[in-house]
């Protein structure tokens, strides 16, 4: 039996990758639910990500991060746009690994500064020196995304479009390369 396209796809990659934009259309042409962790958690407190980090600290949010991961991670046929930082928690790395086919959208610090800089959504780059913030979790966070990749996707300065046909490249030679 040929390996399949995997049941469940995550992606993981730093803030302004595509992890969400890329997500919603790999899901679509795939046939596959999307989900999007920070979408479920805002969806599910009533609030946006920034209320959340006002009200619980960062912590409080990891801790939601973690369980809504646990639960969606384990569902059927999904396509799973990460936060940013759920790499960051050990458990979490595991529960990406374990149930899924783990896709890093890779993209320089200067390509997702220029994605993200008006981006009033995301707590860790207001106020704050966007570009050397973007450098910081770029340094810090890396090896983490690519230890847990199952695929490394280069998705800078290509438009959405160029980045799902490889991904959809990447999945469909998987197929084949164990076909007897
Ligand atoms: N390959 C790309 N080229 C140009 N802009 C992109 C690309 N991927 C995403 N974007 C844009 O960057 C911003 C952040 O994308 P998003 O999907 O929210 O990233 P993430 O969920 O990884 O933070 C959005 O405005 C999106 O339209
Ligand atoms: O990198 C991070 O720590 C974060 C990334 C955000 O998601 P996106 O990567 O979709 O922006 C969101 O989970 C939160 O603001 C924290
Ligand atoms: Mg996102």
């Amino acid at each position: 039996m040929g390996a399949q396209i995997p049941n469940n796809i995550f992606l993981i990659g730093l803030m302004g990758a595509g992890k969400t934009t890329v997500g919603k259309l790999i899901a679509k042409s795939l046939g596959k639910t999307f989900y999007d962790t920070d979408h479920v958690i805002e969806q599910r407190t009533g609030v946006k990500i920034p209320t959340i980090f006002e009200l619980e600290g960062e912590e409080g949010f990891r801790k939601r991060e973690t369980s809504t991961l646990e639960e969606f991670a384990q569902q059927d046929n999904v396509v799973l746009a990460t936060g940013g930082g759920a790499i960051i928690a050990p458990e979490n790395r595991a529960i990406l690994k374990q149930y899924g086919y783990v896709i890093y959208l890779r993209a320089n610090v200067n390509e997702l500064y220029l994605r993200t800089r008006n981006d009033k959504n995301r707590p860790l780059l207001q106020n704050v020196d966007v570009k050397a913030k973007l450098e910081q979790l770029f340094h810090a966070r890396n090896p983490l995304y690519t230890e847990t990749a199952n695929l490394i996707v280069d998705t800078g300065h290509q438009p959405v479009a160029v980045i799902i046909q490889k991904i959809e490249n990447a999945l469909h030679a998987l197929e084949s390369s164990c076909k007897p």
